[in-house]
């Protein structure tokens, strides 16, 4: 691949993204963010202190807040929130025109309003790109500190998924490949959701077994989502779904696992996200708008948007989930 990788957005997932990629070989990363300050803040200390305190730049790492520059990129990696995806492409605009230009979406999200998967948006607003998406068990933190951590990418074109997998690819950060796009954009949206509701029944104190099968529960509505959606089971088995799922379900470090659990607590959803992004909050109604529509039976990510609209209570919520008709378990 000729010209630097671009990474667009600066903020945890976007800096532990570049100094992985840096990390793996391949020469010059372009990081950028929109704030002319705060990325020339990042160019003189060499380090995001405010999205990843305590972690050193790359050498190979350009900061920037010049959009021309990513024009020169062999490919970018969009690591926006997924609500911000469409503002992203529409500012970077005639930057992003080149053909068969691979932008791989790195956020975990459904659009609000649109309904539209991250990948499409892109298809939409870069007609002449190719979408792909990254995903999967990894929390920023851990991969900036090297941590051993595997991820899949997947693009409709099979020969580039491979190619961009092994770009990013290091002795820590294991990138499998895939053509099933769908599948792995559902996975990291999906469960974000799921991970709130784990959350919620740890601050509740409802136990393990509870959050246990909340977890399998979960997947099982997750699956059913992705299948309706023409994603394939076996990738739903993989790292963007049950892994990812086993991730932010079960620990504090998840965004929205501490969010859920300050709902939990009983907190209100307006503070309970202690301002920092909890992609979960935004999906969860049009995650279950879309399964509604497709048919699909979603109760745990139901609760969940219940819970946020402050339709119903926690309380309410266990009591509606447990109180459901027996069935049998599929
Ligand atoms: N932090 C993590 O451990 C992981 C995060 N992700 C996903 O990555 C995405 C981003 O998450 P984080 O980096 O953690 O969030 P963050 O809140 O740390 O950073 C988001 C960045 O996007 C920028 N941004 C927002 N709107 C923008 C726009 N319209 N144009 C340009 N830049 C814009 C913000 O200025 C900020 O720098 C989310 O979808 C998240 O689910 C995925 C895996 C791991
Ligand atoms: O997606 C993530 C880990 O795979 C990060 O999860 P949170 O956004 O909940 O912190």
């Amino acid at each position: 691949m000729s010209g630097p990788l671009a990474v667009v957005g600066a903020g945890a997932w976007g800096t532990a993204l570049a100094n992985a990629a840096a990390r793996a070989g391949g020469g010059r990363v372009l990081l950028w963010g929109r704030n002319p300050d705060a990325m020339a803040v990042l160019a003189a200390t060499r380090t995001n202190e405010r999205a990843l305190p305590g972690v050193e730049l790359a050498p190979e790492i350009e900061p920037t807040a010049d959009a021309a520059a990513v024009g020169a990129a062999s490919a970018v990696l969009l690591v926006v929130p997924a609500q911000a995806v469409r503002g992203a492409l529409a500012g970077l605009g005639s930057v992003l025109a080149a053909p068969d230009l691979p932008i791989i979406v790195c956020a975990k999200g459904i659009e609000r309003g649109s309904g539209a998967f991250p990948c499409d948006i892109v298809a939409e607003l870069c007609p002449r790109a190719v979408p792909a998406v990254l995903s999967g068990p990894s929390f920023a933190a851990d991969v900036a500190r090297d941590l051993p951590t595997a991820v899949v990418l997947a693009s409709a074109k099979a020969g580039l998924a491979r190619k961009l997998a092994a770009r990013l690819s290091g002795p820590a950060l294991r990138v499998y490949h895939g053509t099933d796009v769908r599948g792995v954009e559902i996975g990291g949206a999906a469960k974000n959701v799921l991970a709130i509701a784990c959350g919620i029944v740890a601050g509740r104190g409802l136990g393990e077994s509870a959050r246990a099968a909340l977890v399998a529960r979960g997947f099982a509505e997750l699956a059913r989502f992705a299948r309706a959606h023409g994603a394939r089971a076996e990738t739903l088995m993989g790292l963007s779904g049950l892994g990812d799922l086993v991730l932010t379900c079960g620990s504090a470090q998840s965004r929205n696992f501490a969010f859920g659990e300050a709902l939990g607590r009983g907190e209100v959803p307006a503070t309970a996200a202690a301002g920092k992004l909890v992609e979960g909050a935004f999906t969860a109604p049009v995650l279950v708008d879309k399964a509604a529509r497709a048919g699909v039976d979603m109760p745990i990510a139901q609760a969940v948007a219940a819970i946020l609209d402050g339709a119903i209570t926690v309380n309410e919520a266990v009591d509606m989930l447990m109180m459901r008709p027996l069935k049998a378990e599929a």
